[in-house]
């Protein structure tokens, strides 16, 4: 039998640990908004959008990597803006794709996510964690370690479970382009 294809790749320390940590404390002292999602109900975290421009840059270049090695090429042109999130007990984002509207003012449409651990499954948070969505309504759980990247497509059913214990911190960016392209 020939192995299963997933289009998604997870790639281990991409990112420094410190650095995550440090953007953690900054979203923490500048403050993070509630990202309750009151209209659908399905998501219930805190994040803060950030820029760090050489950060950008190295996750630009894993979604390149990642394009190789699932041979997907999107049309994207830039990274946009790096979102810091917080799900504390109870928190969770219930079933979802990231491509669903058009961001203001650029009129970009995402294609790429890539979400990057900060937490460590087990040892800051138990319960939680990223599943990926794929044929015959097959649930993919990812565990990403602190530093660790996932990139899937932004159109690909996803979640972030709800957590039980202590807080799960992610970043997540998104490779972003011209709609419909
Ligand atoms: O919690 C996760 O791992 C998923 C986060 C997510 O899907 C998003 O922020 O769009
Ligand atoms: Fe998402």
């Amino acid at each position: 039998m020939s192995e299963a294809y997933c289009p998604w790749t997870v790639y281990k320390r991409a990112v420094d640990p410190k650095l995550l940590h440090r953007h953690k404390h900054q979203a923490l002292g500048e403050g993070l908004a509630s990202l309750i999602d009151t209209e659908v109900g399905v998501r219930v975290s805190e994040g803060r959008f950030f820029d760090d421009e050489p950060l950008s840059a190295l996750l630009g270049d894993i979604v390149k990597k990642a394009e190789n090695e699932l041979t997907i090429h999107f049309d994207w042109s830039t990274m946009g803006r790096l979102q810091m999130t917080r799900y504390r007990p109870g928190g969770k984002y219930e079933w979802h794709v990231d491509n669903d509207f058009l961001l203001e003012p650029t009129g970009l449409q995402r294609k790429w996510t890539v979400v990057v651990g900060i937490s460590r499954p087990g040892i800051d948070f138990t319960g939680g964690g990223l599943e990926l969505m794929w044929t015959n309504a097959t649930r993919h759980a990812v565990y990403l370690d602190e530093g660790d990247a996932v990139v899937f497509p932004s159109t690909l059913l996803h979640r972030g479970g709800p957590v039980h214990e202590g807080e799960r911190w992610i970043l997540v960016a998104w490779a972003q382009g011209q709609a419909l392209r």
